[in-house]
């Protein structure tokens, strides 16, 4: 089958690791008969440097235009200090936004042979970790006002967290049907002792929990979950937050799994549509060396074909070679942990493509 994907590279590791990608799309495309369009798209950093914008209007309408986006990382300390509306993850926000993608599916597998990996002792990770965050990813107080001024010759700023029920309704449901074709288990993570909206999430999710009796649906406090993620993580199967919690402790249950550098994610909104995009950013301080772990992106690409283009046995052909090439001891540096042997980005892409 035919299918067209816009690719934005983005800024720092941002072209290595799609790069990788790439190799495992052309693998899969070659074994299983399929034919990928690629069309490079600007976004990010990138994108700034040749236009002046962090989301040239011309990068959105090919995306729209694309059965699904395979997005690297932007941003970096080269852009830092332009005016906050400019910025390159401004770009990236304002694509998410820009496509209606209000799912964001961070799901955190543990993969065995990488269990040295993880920080947590031995006897917490033999309980198992797999999970996955449905982060709310259009809302809250990424997309909310703010405002920066001076009162009274006294400087301030501020940022504000506003949800509507009906942004909280269609991420519920989402929460809700992932949960149902898991082990029915949805925890909500916010701060309902503090928060309003963390209130209106609860007054929502309760109502949508009678349309699913079979899910148990409990609430922890962030703060309470981001120690429980460590304590105990086997006790998660679906946590349903905020773009802001779920951005935030979806970093911390990556490391659990062994490094920011396994997490896919999927930006989707409910039809074939789709942004995969690893969970991390574009990683400066190892850019260019031939040192990013590609699995993020490459378990993204997995993602994509599952998702947007319903090819299921190809999805798992790409996690199954994930799965074997760790399970050969070949490691990146980030995954390292005296067992194994170490090799570069193209040398763990190399390794995954051969195996499908
Ligand atoms: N989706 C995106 O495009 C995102 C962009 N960013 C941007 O990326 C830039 C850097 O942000 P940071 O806070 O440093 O977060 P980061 O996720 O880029 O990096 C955090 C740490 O993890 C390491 N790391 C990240 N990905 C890795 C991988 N695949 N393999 C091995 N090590 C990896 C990095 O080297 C760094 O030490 C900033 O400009 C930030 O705004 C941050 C998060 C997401
Ligand atoms: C621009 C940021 C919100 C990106 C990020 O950290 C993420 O989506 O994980
Ligand atoms: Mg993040």
């Amino acid at each position: 089958m035919d299918f067209k994907i816009a690719v934005i590279k983005g800024d720092g590791v941002g072209p290595e690791i799609v790069d990788e990608g790439l190799k495992v799309l052309d693998k899969i495309a070659q074994k299983y008969n399929h034919k990928f369009e690629y069309t490079n798209v600007l976004g990010g950093g990138a994108a700034i440097d040749v236009t002046g914008e962090p989301l040239p209007k011309e990068s959105l309408d090919t995306c729209k235009a694309s059965d699904a986006v395979l997005l690297g990382a932007v941003g970096g300390p080269k852009w830092d200090n332009i005016e906050s509306s400019k910025r390159p993850e401004k770009g990236l926000l304002a694509l998410r936004s820009g496509l209606g993608l209000f799912v964001n599916l961070r799901p955190a597998t543990m993969h065995e042979s990488i269990k040295e990996a993880s920080p947590l002792r031995a006897d917490i990770v033999e309980k198992g970790v797999d999970f996955v965050v449905v982060r709310e990813l259009t809302g809250g107080i990424y997309f909310g006002e703010r405002k920066t001024g001076v009162e009274n010759g006294v400087e301030f700023a501020y940022d504000v967290e506003k949800y509507d029920e009906n942004e909280i309704r269609r991420i519920g449901k989402k929460a809700f049907e992932t949960a149902m074709i898991r082990n029915k288990k949805l925890t909500c993570v916010d701060k309902a002792n503090v928060l309003d909206s963390s209130k209106l999430w609860r007054k929502v999710l309760n109502e949508l929990a009678k349309d699913y009796p079979e899910v148990e649906l409990s609430y922890m406090y962030v703060d309470n979950a981001a120690m429980q993620l460590v304590k105990d993580p086997s006790q998660f199967d679906v946590i349903v937050t905020n773009n802001i919690f779920g951005d935030i402790i979806s970093d911390e249950a990556s490391m659990i799994t062994g490094s920011i550098g396994m997490l896919p994610s999927a930006s989707v909104r409910g039809d074939d549509f789709g942004m995969y995009e690893p969970i991390h950013g574009s990683a400066p301080d190892i850019a260019g060396q031939n040192v990013v772990n590609p699995i993020a992106t490459i378990l993204s690409v997995a993602m994509m074909l599952r998702y947007s283009f319903k090819l299921e046995e190809e999805a798992k052909a790409i996690e199954t070679a994930v799965t074997n090439v760790l399970n050969a001891g070949y490691r990146t540096k980030d995954i390292y942990n005296g067992v194994g042997e170490v090799v570069g980005t193209k040398e763990m892409g190399d390794l995954i493509a051969k195996e499908i």
